[in-house]
């Protein structure tokens, strides 16, 4: 344990985010698992995506690691702290812009933001200084004296963003940060998440439908469905889960020799399993990685590879394969 720059407790351990069988049941005989033994490790500095379908636990799970709900079985830990016996320590460390979020709209911005830093206990002369800075990261300056009820969504949402951070928060809960907003300014919303975690190391843990989002943003990422945990890790994990399920889709064109001479050479790789010729282009299903089996299998048949690519898999694509039939 370890005393912060403001004097307040901070633990000190590698992961940020921890989930031991994390479970919230509801309904009269727990019938609805929303959450379902969901273990999961998010490690402090990191920009963690949570996805899923709809009803898949993503806000449940939110809400129990900042404490608005007890979990009915398993445990957590948000920034060291137990998620049911130290909650105000959690609330002195994490900021969460909620989806939708609430503000006093009848006050200005500047007004919001001292609200809310009184509540934190944040002195007078720190807290103006702090909101000024806040509204600027969030380029909110010009309407520091606007009331929050005229501000359009994207404004809204990155008011939410600046008074997440008002307690300076070691990490960050945001829900849908860009739903709602048009693309200039979810990419705008994307490039100030980015900029907070490289510049102040904000540990940050994002639910999102917007795969193109999370795949841009996030340095890991857990699927869930269903309130289970289906798979965790990088795009490039990601692809080597999908890879290990379904194989790998290859495509190639060659020089020097008939198409049907290098698919001939091809089928004969162990773990090829299906090939098509489709205008000048081999497509290749294989089992596993099989890159240098089969371009040394054209080479020995006399054949130059002018394009060899991996088919294409983005985040969306693999979300998809791997909540297919759960
Ligand atoms: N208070 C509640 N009472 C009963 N069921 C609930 C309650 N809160 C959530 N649920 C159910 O728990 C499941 C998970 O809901 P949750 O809101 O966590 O999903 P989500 O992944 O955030 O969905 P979305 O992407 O639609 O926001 C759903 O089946 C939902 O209907």
């Amino acid at each position: 344990m370890e005393l912060g720059q403001s004097g307040v407790v901070r633990k000190t351990n590698k992961l940020a985010i921890e989930t031991i069988h994390l479970s919230k049941f509801f309904g009269k005989e727990n019938q609805i698992r929303a959450v379902d033994n969901l273990n999961l490790q998010v490690r402090k500095g990191e920009v963690f995506g949570f996805v899923g379908p709809n009803g898949a636990g993503k806000t449940t799970t939110m809400k129990m690691l900042i404490g608005l709900l007890e979990p009915s079985e398993g445990s957590g830990k948000v920034a060291g702290f137990d998620i049911v016996r130290e909650i105000i320590n959690i609330r002195e460390q994490t900021g969460v812009l909620p989806e939708p979020a609430g503000f006093y709209d009848n006050l200005t911005a500047r007004q919001n933001l001292r609200f809310y830093a009184k509540l934190y206990n944040i002195g007078p002369e720190v807290r103006e200084k702090r909101i000024v800075g806040l509204l600027e990261t969030v380029d909110l300056t010009r309407a520091i004296d606007q009331k929050i009820g005229g501000f359009s969504t994207g404004m809204r949402k990155r008011f939410g963003l600046a008074q997440a951070l008002i307690n300076e928060p070691l990490v960050l809960f945001l829900d849908e940060p860009t739903s709602g907003i048009d693309p200039l300014g979810a990419q705008m919303m994307r490039d100030l998440i980015k900029d907070l975690n490289r510049s102040k190391g904000v540990t940050v843990f994002l639910s999102s439908h917007s795969m193109e989002e999370v795949q841009e943003i996030c340095d890991r990422i857990a699927i869930i469905a269903r309130g289970k945990l289906l798979a965790v890790g990088s795009v490039e994990d990601l692809r080597d889960i999908v890879r290990a399920k379904e194989g790998v889709h290859y495509l190639l064109e060659v020089e020097d020799i008939p198409l049907s001479e290098a698919a001939e050479a091809i089928k004969k790789v162990e773990g090829v399993q299906d090939l098509e010729i489709q205008d000048r282009t081999l497509h290749i299903h294989t089992k596993m990685k099989l890159r240098t089996e089969i371009a040394k299998a054209i080479k020995k048949a006399g054949g130059t590879v002018s394009m060899f690519e991996e088919e294409e898999m983005n985040l969306q694509k693999l979300f998809l394969k791997i909540i297919e039939g759960v």
